[in-house]
């Protein structure tokens, strides 16, 4: 039995109207059976109440307990990781209260845990976002450790200054003017590589971050991407984040439907959930739409567990085949196998259309010829691929066809990619549905479909 938190589903699904059902489904937060066990042993139903507030109260508890509060975590690694991260100011014990120092401005966004509305300060009149969180709940304590514990780096959200009140915290935060990553895809649809690229470049070295500072953040979604007046990316929403020490698991179910990895639907899992949402991301950033739909959490819940993503045909005749080995490693069933973010980081796709000096390197042009020759040596899972799947269709890939081929002869070098592809997102006769925002949204049965 599964349970959905937060709005409502009408309410939902009236907002809607004109944008896919990608945006309804990923904002559903799904929540852990009440007699789940944690891997401690803890019946999180007797630690965490029953009810409504109580399956609330569940959402986000894992074995990991925050940093300092476990014997599994060592303190002397969080100390280290924590010194240079947390600014007195976001420190919480301070005696003034916010409107001391803020003033506020309208409402600009709502969680299921709490209001977000501009203010601004009046020392300096900058404006701010200031997330209100309503105490009580094992998850805002969380949520504000783990933002005080990562805010610095330039792809997390900056947190300016924590108030708390007797029955809240106030999260003074960066804005981000340039709203949501999902609104933004909404109305564009379908990301050129080289843009898909540049913005899921940053979203893995945040994540990246995240899994060296020891946390995982387990609702990565493009609602949670923030954007900057300049359109740089900034992580945010670490409401159900959870610290993890190396070679610890967790084992509570949380996290957004469409994204969520399917060990998280059935044991225990690492911080290896965060790389398979991110390859969610990516595949909805290159196709338009979500792999793994459905009519209800069941239908979806299924899919994520069965379906056998087609990478060949339909969209993905467009995409290039070293796109489609980086989403092959990442949205693979077999936690072991996937990729890790650091690993995504270093993939040939990642570095051709990010890294100038890749770019800029004397590659004199291979003839076709060579480059056929040598992909058919070097055996890939996508032998069975039209060859020209790697001709490039997008304008701005036009020119680099040379280092594009270059980059299929380096791919299939990739040692990390290698074993894993066949074990995940073979390529099947079945095409991937494609559903467009105006089918989406005349009944309640598209609700979950896609985007
Ligand atoms: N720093 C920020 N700058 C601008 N807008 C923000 C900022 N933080 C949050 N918001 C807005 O507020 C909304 C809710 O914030 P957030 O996702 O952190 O809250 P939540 O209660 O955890 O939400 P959710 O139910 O989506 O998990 C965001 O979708 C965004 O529109």
């Amino acid at each position: 039995m599964v349970a959905i938190v937060g709005e409502n589903m009408a309410k939902k699904r009236s907002r809607t109207t004109c944008s896919p059902d990608f945006k309804l489904l990923s904002q559903m937060i799904f929540i852990i059976p009440k007699k789940l066990k944690a891997g401690n042993g803890v019946d999180l139903e007797t630690a965490n109440g029953t009810g409504v507030e109580g399956e609330r109260r569940l959402a986000g508890v894992a074995t990991a307990p925050p940093c300092g509060a476990s014997s599994l975590v060592s303190s002397g690694r969080c100390l280290k990781r924590k010194i240079g991260c947390i600014d007195v100011s976001t420190q919480t014990g301070r005696k003034n209260k916010i409107d001391d120092d803020y003033v506020f401005g309208p409402n600009i966004g709502k969680g299921k845990f709490g209001s977000v509305r501009i203010c601004r300060s009046k020392s300096n009149g900058i404006d701010f976002a200031c997330k209100t969180l309503k105490k009580g709940e094992e998850t805002v304590h969380r949520e504000v450790e783990i933002m005080q514990h990562l805010s610095g780096h330039p792809r997390v959200v900056t947190l300016h200054a924590v108030y708390e009140e007797s029955d809240c915290f106030h999260l003074v935060m960066e804005l981000c003017s340039g709203g949501r990553l999902i609104d933004q895809m909404v109305k564009e649809g379908r990301y050129s590589e080289q843009r898909a690229a540049n913005i899921f470049k940053d979203l893995m070295l945040v994540i990246n971050y995240c899994h060296e500072m020891g946390v995982v953040h387990r609702d990565i979604k493009p609602e949670n991407i923030l954007l900057t007046a300049a359109g740089k990316i900034q992580l945010a929403d670490f409401g159900l984040a959870m610290r993890i020490a190396k070679g610890q698991t967790l084992s509570g179910l949380a996290g957004s439907p469409a994204y969520v990895a399917p060990e998280v639907l059935s044991e225990s899992y690492s911080e290896k959930v965060d790389v398979w949402s991110a390859g969610v991301l990516l595949y909805a950033l290159l196709s338009g739409v979500l792999p793994f739909k459905g009519d209800s959490l069941d239908a979806i819940f299924e899919a994520i567990k069965k379906v056998k993503l087609d990478l060949n045909s339909g969209v993905w005749e467009s995409v290039s085949k070293p796109a489609r080995d980086l989403l092959s490693t990442m949205v693979t069933r077999d936690e072991s196998a996937r990729i890790t973010a650091d690993e995504v980081l270093r993939h040939p796709w990642i570095l051709f259309y990010t890294d100038r000096t890749l770019k800029t390197m004397c590659i004199n042009p291979i003839k076709k010829t060579d480059v056929n020759r040598a992909n058919r040596e070097k055996k890939t899972t996508y032998d069975d691929s039209p060859t020209d799947s790697f001709s490039n269709t997008g304008e701005e890939e036009e020119d680099e066809s040379g280092v594009v081929d270059v980059l299929v002869v380096a791919i299939s070098n990739v040692r990390i990619s290698e074993p894993k592809r066949s074990r995940l997102c073979s390529p099947t006769n079945s095409p991937i549905e494609q559903q467009h925002s105006s089918n989406l949204t005349t009944t309640t049965n598209t609700l979950c479909r896609a985007f």
